[in-house]
């Protein structure tokens, strides 16, 4: 999907929520674990309840990845199942030497047709340019991240700035704001003035609403841009809204909620 394209969702829709597909089979609710394809199943109620209300679907892969062959499967559904209008995200966090990097660009933009995938920069350029060759995919860089650890690097100083501005500001050189997004923590809000003068036209990945506490009214005030530029995750908050039967009408409802309140905000 191309900037372009993903900006006219998100007018269209007055939305830039992206629903967290973080489906955990401990958590998914009983009755459905006695359908042959249980992660499948529960996504797939999921998107049919969210879709109207989101502009993307973040797949975290370490959910499907433990559950080994059936959840890589489950994944493959999943991507393949969301409709062509929503920007799909791996939130894989790989980046290795370049010919490894390939093989993971590889897996996630042509064996598995995601949009994007998000990527660590500690590896540096070489390991993040694979994933910026394929024309209309994405690379999502970690910026500054969303947990309480991220004092423990990104923050630090870095010679004339902290570490993850020299992380912003040298990998905007090795991208484009067509090809290239930032993850942003909403836990991070005190730092989003800055990020936005760093990153002027950057879209970013913000996860962190929701069950970490991040504000939505704080970051969209704070990050949006004129092309908007700030895709806004929860997954707990709306997959898990209810483990009962209503669990899909529940997890409608709040993406519903937040949907509502983005169209407030939106320039
Ligand atoms: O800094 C980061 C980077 C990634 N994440 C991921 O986003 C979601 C958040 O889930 P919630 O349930 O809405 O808290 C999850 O997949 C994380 O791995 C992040 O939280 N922070």
């Amino acid at each position: 999907m191309t900037r372009k394209e993903l900006i006219e969702q998100i007018r269209l829709k007055k939305s830039y929520l992206c629903v967290g597909l973080d489906t955990d089979i401990t958590k998914i609710p009983r009755h459905l674990l006695s359908s042959p394809e249980p992660v499948f199943e529960f996504n797939k109620r999921i998107i049919d309840a969210t879709k109207d209300y989101c502009v993307s679907y973040k797949i975290n892969t370490a959910f499907y990845e433990a559950l080994g062959l059936v959840g890589w499967e489950a994944m493959e559904r999943t991507v393949d199942y969301i409709p062509s209008t929503h920007f799909t995200i791996a939130d894989a966090k790989r980046g290795d030497i370049g010919n490894t990097s390939s093989q993971y660009a590889k897996a996630f933009f042509e064996t598995l047709n995601f949009d994007a995938i998000t990527v660590a920069p500690y590896m540096g350029a070489d390991s993040v340019r694979p994933f910026l060759e394929y024309q209309d995919k994405w690379t999502i860089l970690l910026g500054l991240t969303s947990n309480s650890g991220a004092a423990d690097f990104e923050l630090q100083q870095a010679g004339e700035g902290l570490l993850y501005e020299k992380v912003l500001t040298t990998a905007a050189q090795w991208g484009t704001p067509d090809n290239l997004m930032y993850v942003v923590g909403a836990t991070q809000s005190d730092w989003f003035t800055n990020i936005r003068k760093l990153t002027p036209d950057h879209f970013y990945l913000v996860p962190g609403v929701g069950a970490q506490g991040g504000s939505l009214k704080e970051i969209s005030e704070k990050a949006m841009n004129n092309d908007v530029g700030i895709l806004i995750n929860a997954s707990r908050a709306i997959i898990y809204a209810s483990d009962k039967e209503d669990f899909a009408e529940k997890a409608s409802e709040v993406a519903k909620e937040y949907q509502a309140e983005m169209a407030t905000y939106l320039k």
